[in-house]
């Protein structure tokens, strides 16, 4: 058991230890300072006010977990958080009437961190696109400038008979999605429906980027790559797509300034097949807006479920938002089965890279770590031989735990 539990740690600690970020003048040091990125020391303020955003869905039940052990947290580590609960999403619309309300985003901008549950439900998935839970999401990154979006996919020994794939596929996983989050399709203009003259309909996106927009990204998981083990994968679809032509292009300029660490390309048609034949061929992999979605929750499933994948989204300047990779999973929202895992471990990731509070953060990794050395799992995870419980429970388990944790985290 402590063998593994140390495992876990190393791998937990796998994104870069001086990755430090400290509210408000959070910038990320990058090699050249070409970008306003640059690795800020830890800050000396114990007091943080946190923008809670629920959401809808599961995203309250699992929200409300992580909100517990952070206070928790910080009741042992004599940090204060003020939690201001917002509206985002479906819970928003219902209320206000959109779904990024103005009041959400000028906390959010004020506040040191975001913690968000997730959004979306099948009341609003017949909404005209402005007045979708999701576009209140997009809003809100885009509004926060939160371009880089992290997502360690990292298998824990107690969770290897979790996952659909062998065990020997499985073990030792340990890889970061670098996700571009605030371009792309996802942003791109011109969008939208027109008809023609023969009253046939049509959809259409641009997938767009701009060098500015592909430099910040690359340098990001360059920075990121060069502190882990050192093995860049760009993801991409060079060989069909312009946007993509000129990402590889700038990705391969940008490399120069990064001799130390091993770039690879990979179409993400190949990249997607990879990740499921040899994971761990994979330690950092930098993509656009919408191959790092689906690539991240393709990997959430190396890991046994979509409930264990953390993320954090970082900006330049101001605060990150921390929120699960998974959605407001409607199918078994308000039944006490969602896993809280990847919330509190958004938890952890909010207090490591949005705040500077690593011994904090390692406190709720180790507690996570336990729980699930104990057996305790939720019904995406169960496995024979270990125990069914709730989310309410495993929150339970998890605080549970510090006492005894306290000592064992140096
Ligand atoms: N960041 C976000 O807020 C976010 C992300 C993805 C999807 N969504 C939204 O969520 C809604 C549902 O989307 P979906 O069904 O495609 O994806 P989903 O991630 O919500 O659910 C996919 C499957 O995984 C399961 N699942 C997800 N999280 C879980 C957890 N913590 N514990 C146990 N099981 C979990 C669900 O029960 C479901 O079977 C949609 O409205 C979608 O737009 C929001
Ligand atoms: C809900 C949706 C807008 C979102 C995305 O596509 O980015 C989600 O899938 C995610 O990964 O956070």
């Amino acid at each position: 058991m402590a063998v593994s539990l140390q495992f876990n740690f190393k791998a937990l600690r796998s994104l870069p230890q001086d990755f430090h970020l400290s509210p408000r003048n959070r910038s990320f040091k990058f090699g050249l300072g070409l970008v306003k990125c640059s690795a800020a020391s830890p800050t000396s303020k114990r007091s943080y006010s946190i923008t809670l955003l629920p959401g809808d869905g599961i995203g309250p039940e699992v929200t409300t977990v992580a909100k517990n052990v952070l206070d928790f947290t910080g009741s042992l580590e004599g940090i204060k958080f003020n939690f201001r609960e917002m509206l985002l999403g479906g819970a928003a619309l219902d209320e206000t009437g959109v779904p990024l309300p103005d009041e959400t985003l000028s906390v959010a901008k004020q506040s040191d961190a975001i913690l968000l549950g997730a959004i979306g439900g099948y009341k609003w998935d017949k909404n005209e696109k402005r007045l979708k839970p999701e576009t209140g999401l997009l809003q809100l990154r885009e509004g926060l400038k939160v371009y880089a979006n992290l997502r360690p996919a990292i298998v824990f020994p107690q969770l290897m008979d979790a996952s659909t794939l062998k065990r020997e596929i499985v073990d030792g996983v340990d890889l970061v999605v670098v996700r571009e989050l605030t371009g792309g399709i996802y942003f791109g203009k011109p969008r939208g429906f027109s008809t023609d003259e023969n009253g046939e309909e049509s959809g259409f996106n641009t997938e767009i980027y701009t060098t500015h927009q592909i430099d910040c990204i690359t340098r990001f998981a360059f920075e990121i790559a060069q502190k882990r083990r050192g093995k860049l994968c760009s993801v991409d679809k060079a060989n069909v797509l312009e946007a993509s032509m000129l990402w590889r292009r700038r990705v391969l300029a940008i490399a120069e300034e990064y001799p130390d660490v091993e770039l690879s390309h990979m179409y993400v048609d190949n990249a997607s097949m990879q990740l499921v034949r040899y994971p761990k061929q994979f330690d950092t992999i930098v993509t656009n807006n919408i191959f790092g979605d689906i690539l991240s929750d393709e990997a959430a499933m190396i890991t046994g479920s979509i409930g264990m994948l953390p993320s954090a989204s970082l900006a330049d300047l101001g605060p990150g938002i921390f929120e699960p990779i998974h959605g407001s999973a409607p199918d078994i929202a308000g039944q006490d089965k969602a896993n809280p895992f990847a919330t509190v471990l958004s938890a952890a990731m909010l207090l490591k890279y949005g705040l500077g509070e690593e011994k904090a953060a390692e406190r709720i990794d180790y507690a996570v770590l336990d729980t699930l050395n104990r057996g305790f799992r939720t019904a995406d995870i169960y496995s024979a031989g270990t125990k069914l419980v709730g989310c309410k429970q495993i929150g339970e388990e998890i605080m549970g735990l510090f006492g005894s944790a306290v000592g064992a985290v140096t």
